[in-house]
């Protein structure tokens, strides 16, 4: 079973698939407690806000209910819905919490491609073509180990910037892993100018990437 904070489909906004039509799968709970965070509501697994698994699709707007689902039932809905987006972000939460292996093996038979988004504090257990957007979530809670292995499994870094210390907290990441994956993003916190600045004028001078969080510019989830 997984818990299932919601569904929808949208066009991914950040990092390398940016524009690509997809279905979000929003998972409940994360232990993390990153201050920025924008997905607050997805903390708790508060058994009071257990919900129907068609309550968590038909949200209008960001709340703490949440519903469990077998792999199949969440195929089921996606056919249901009638969705047509091929590719499916699960991102939470923090996803990784659970297992994704079987989730993202189902999704595949189905015919989609998968991408998991997560702060590398928990292993992550997805099959070898799920693509993995790792926002290493430095000095939280977590382990070390994990975030190791989670920089070698990653096929792109995201991470979200407002000061200097941000930036050179990933740069001290690389050094201590020995790590450096090729697709780096910076992502400004919260469409901040100052944060906006900083990662361009970083991109620019290391060659990394910039991602702008475009839903939110455009009004969109
Ligand atoms: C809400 S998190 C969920 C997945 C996972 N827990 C993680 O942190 O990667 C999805 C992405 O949004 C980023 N993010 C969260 N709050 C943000 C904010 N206020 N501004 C910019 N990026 C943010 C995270 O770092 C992560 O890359
Ligand atoms: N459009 C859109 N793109 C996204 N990329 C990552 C998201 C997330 O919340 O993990 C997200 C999201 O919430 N909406
Ligand atoms: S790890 Fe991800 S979901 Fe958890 S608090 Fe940080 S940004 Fe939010
Ligand atoms: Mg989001």
């Amino acid at each position: 079973m997984y818990k299932i904070n919601e569904v929808f489909e949208t066009i991914q906004g950040e990092a390398s698939f940016t524009g690509t039509p997809s279905i979000f799968v929003r998972l409940q709970g994360c232990p993390v407690g990153c201050a920025w965070c924008d997905t607050k509501q997805t903390w708790d697994v508060n058994p009071t806000y257990l919900v129907s698994l068609d309550k968590t699709v038909e949200k209008k707007s960001d709340s703490e209910w949440w519903a469990n689902a077998t792999a199949e039932e969440i195929v089921e809905l996606l056919n249901v819905r009638g969705y047509t987006a091929k590719h499916i972000v699960i991102t939470g939460g923090e996803p990784c919490m659970y297992d994704l292996t079987s989730l993202c093996e189902t999704l595949h038979q189905a015919g989609y491609s998968t991408q998991v988004e997560t702060s590398g504090t928990f292993e992550i257990l997805v099959p070898d073509e799920t693509w993995v957007t790792v926002s290493p979530k430095i000095n939280m809670r977590g382990g070390y180990d994990v975030l190791t292995s989670a920089m070698q499994r990653a096929d792109e870094i995201k991470h979200p910037v407002a000061m200097q210390k941000h930036i050179d907290e990933l740069e001290a990441l690389f050094d201590q892993t020995g790590v450096r994956p090729k697709l780096i993003y910076l992502q400004p916190i919260s469409q901040k100018a100052k944060a906006t600045k900083l990662a361009i004028d970083t991109c620019v001078k290391k060659n990394w990437r910039l991602s702008i969080q475009v839903h939110k510019y455009i009004g969109i989830n």
